[in-house]
């Protein structure tokens, strides 16, 4: 066969990674430089040169989206189907196996995932029974709790070891175990799984059953696993778990670009994997292919002031390509508009909108951008953050589907039960809690027996019936028609599509509409082996939320936040709200582990960029309800003013108080040295001059090593250029 084709289009270093026999590898590199490249033309390569089946292959991406994208191109390499691959992100990936292994687990065959909202709903219930003072602990620093210490791959009992007690600690501690354990009773007792969960209870299930962890550890010949700096202590232990000896781990990453340190990921984790494997291959991929050389220096030069980095150097064949703009608007809808008329002269200029992407810190941010982009009538969507799953309708639609695969679900049955409104008022459902709690049953079993005894009134036991009816309907016509046409039926019996229609809000519209993507949803879903597709769909709904694919096709800008635009990168991208306290945020001021994690994902945002990289900041914003006049971000400073433009005279660069100081700068050449340079010193090594000040041999220049950034008095440093 020829595979010459796989090859193609990958340098040195990428054919070495891609075709490296099978044994572990650790694929280190910065941003643009092929990474995901490499893993899709490896699975490729050994499907074809080790004769490797589907079946044999599991991978691990960030995003469910970027797992059926990954799918999509080894497909085209390969010229067929890649059905069998194990293919996801560690959440879906514990799911599937949980679905096939329910009862070695520990789980009832219907086990449920719930959500985060789902999530705090229980635990405030939870604490309510505990009788714990909600103002004196907030829910949702017991969830943050809660959820940290399972990705640290902490059960509730296990806590205390972990933490040790310490003096007025030891109350936040005991009122913390105490909401867990009980969370964690009640979770078991129902068959819920939050996403933390899904992780440990799989790791638990091959540590107990030796023989189920053989039977996959024969069958998987490699791992591998994109976007490796990210994984928790779980997620690494899961991993190390499966390969065991045996399966060879082939994983790809950048300690530049790990920013979920603040979700418990740990880059530790990168040299944890070369101890744990010793004769582990390492590759360096040095080429990137993405950006113009002004946006990998620029990107390169605000890096380099991070400490304790493994150190990579990136170069790239590309043009210099334009300067970065730096736009300072007034306020935030300034902002909003100037990005409005830019987009509009790209596209004018021949651009497509789905080139050009606006990043933020917060997603608060987003919703002035989405009213500027409305009146200038630009169509844009929402990249992970409005998130179609999440939508209230959307749930509430979910809700009633969870209730037909499996009526036990009492998550699912609290959201619905009076939605839409019919009769059912908050004494009785406390009553419908009081005796599920009483009788240790779940809240549809309680409804029965409360009805039936006429346990609640006349009125309610009317409403609850009705409301019963549906579901019973429901479930009988499940297994008749085709999901779709339940789906519709459900919308019509239940009241979902009359009543979010009906709402008098100018959401109404958008709601129906919504509802009606739902359908399209299920139309052509395909399951995964050995599930039904109701159980199918409802589990992939709850792994996909966060992650809107509505709109997907058209020609649209894209609106998401720093976090989410990890992997992806787009010909224009604005990077905004580049003000101190917005981004870095206020609380990553005061730490500076938070501030190196800040400074990552700001490097994550500008190398997105293929073409064009504009900055922007606001004099004055008003965001959560509050006047902000912050100062210019740091990170605009951090980058060389020899890679930037202003882009209106008189606004930012040559006159805001901030840039005066390195007005200098302007000069662009002192001592022989230019901005952005690379230079060698003899004790810090390479790196690349950032600013300078001063005259003549006083003159001090300032350099950013990989060790961090100095100020060197010139006619000491000895530098010399590279
Ligand atoms: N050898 C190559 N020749 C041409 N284009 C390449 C080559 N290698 C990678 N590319 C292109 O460079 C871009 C970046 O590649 P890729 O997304 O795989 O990088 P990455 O290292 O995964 O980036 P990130 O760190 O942002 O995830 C893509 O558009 C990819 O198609
Ligand atoms: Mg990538």
């Amino acid at each position: 066969m020829d595979v010459s084709h796989i090859l193609d289009n990958l340098n040195s270093a990428q054919r070495e990674a891609v075709t490296a026999p099978l044994s572990p590898m650790l694929v280190l590199a910065g941003a643009g430089s092929g990474k995901t490249r490499v893993l899709v033309h490896r699975i490729a390569w050994l499907m074809t040169m080790e004769s490797m089946s589907p079946h044999s292959v599991l991978a691990v991406t960030f995003t469910n989206k970027a797992a059926r994208e990954m799918r999509g191109r080894i497909e085209a390499l390969l010229g067929s189907a890649s059905r069998g691959m194990w293919f996801g992100t560690f959440h879906s990936l514990a799911h599937r196996l949980l679905r096939a292994h329910w009862r070695d687990a520990d789980l009832p065959e219907n086990f449920q995932i719930i959500d985060s909202d789902d999530q705090l709903r229980l635990i405030k219930r939870i604490m309510k029974e505990l009788q714990i003072d909600e103002s004196k602990w907030p829910p949702r620093q017991a969830q943050g709790f809660i959820n940290s210490a399972k990705d640290d791959g902490r059960r509730a009992g296990q806590v205390h070891d972990a933490k040790g007690g310490k003096g007025g600690h030891d109350l936040y501690l005991k009122a913390m175990t105490a909401i867990y354990q009980a969370y964690e009773a009640y979770c078991n007792r129902s068959g819920l799984l939050d996403f933390g969960e899904l992780l440990l209870r799989s790791h638990e299930l091959w540590l107990r059953n030796p023989e189920l962890l053989r039977h996959y550890q024969s069958r998987f010949k490699v791992i591998l696993v994109d976007e490796f700096q990210d994984t928790n202590t779980i997620q690494y232990a899961w991993l190390r778990v499966l390969a065991g000896q045996e399966v060879p781990l082939t994983v790809v990453g950048d300690d530049d670009q790990s920013i979920y340190g603040w979700r418990g990921a740990r880059i530790e984790n990168i040299q944890q994997f070369q101890q744990d494997f010793a004769n582990s291959r390492l590759v360096r991929l040095e080429q990137n292919y993405r950006s113009t050389r002004t946006i990998l220096d620029a990107s390169n030069a605000l890096i380099a002031g991070n400490s304790g980095r493994l150190g990579k150097q990136l170069w790239t064949e590309g043009e210099d390509g334009e300067p970065i703009d730096v736009y300072a608007a007034f306020n935030e809808q300034d902002e909003a508009n100037y990005l409005a008329e830019r987009m509009q002269g790209w596209v004018e200029s021949g651009g497509l909108r789905q080139d050009i992407a606006v990043l933020y810190r917060s997603n608060a941010q987003s919703r002035v951008i989405e009213e500027s982009l409305l009146r200038h009538n630009v169509p844009y969507r929402i990249y992970g953050g409005l998130r179609f799953y999440d939508r209230a309708e959307i749930k509430n639609a979910l809700a009633y589907l969870r209730l037909v695969h499996f009526a036990h679900d009492d998550a699912a049955l609290e959201r619905v039960v009076n939605v839409p409104a019919r009769g059912v008022g908050a004494k009785t459902l406390e009553n419908i809690r009081e005796h599920a709690r009483q009788n240790a049953i779940s809240l549809w079993q309680a409804i029965e027996q409360l009805v039936e005894s006429k346990g609640v009134s006349a009125r309610a036991r009317k409403s609850l019936a009705e409301f019963m009816g549906i579901i019973y309907r429901l479930t009988e016509l499940k297994s008749e028609i085709s999901l779709s046409e339940l789906v519709k039926q459900m919308l019509d019996e239940s009241g979902l599509l009359d009543f979010h229609g009906a709402e008098k809000n100018d959401k109404a519209q958008a709601r129906v509409e919504n509802l009606e993507e739902l359908i399209n949803a299920t139309k052509d879903y395909e399951p995964e082996e050995n599930l039904t597709p109701l159980a199918a769909f409802i589990a992939q709904a709850a792994l996909d939320a966060g992650e809107n694919q509505a709109g997907e096709h058209e020609d649209c800008v894209q609106l998401m936040t720093l976090h989410s635009a990890k992997g992806l990168e787009f010909p224009l991208v604005f990077l905004v709200g580049l003000e101190e306290g917005l981004f870095p945020h206020s609380l990553s001021v005061e730490e500076p582990g938070r501030m190196e994690e800040e400074r990552r994902l700001c490097y994550v945002g500008m190398t997105r960029a293929m073409k064009k990289l504009v900055l922007t900041y606001a004099e004055s914003r008003r965001l959560y309800g509050q006047d902000q006049f912050n100062s210019v971000s740091r990170f605009i400073r951090e980058v060389p003013v020899a890679f930037l433009q202003e882009v209106r005279i008189g606004s930012c660069l040559s006159s805001a108080s901030d840039f005066q100081q390195s007005s200098p700068l302007a000069q662009n050449d002192t001592g022989g040295f230019s901005l952005g340079q690379r230079v060698r010193h003899q004790k810090f090594g390479e790196g690349v001059v950032i600013s300078c000040e001063g005259q003549g041999p006083h003159s001090r220049i300032q350099v950013n090593f990989s060790e961090g950034s100095k100020w060197l008095v010139l006619s000491y440093a000895k530098l010399e250029v590279i």
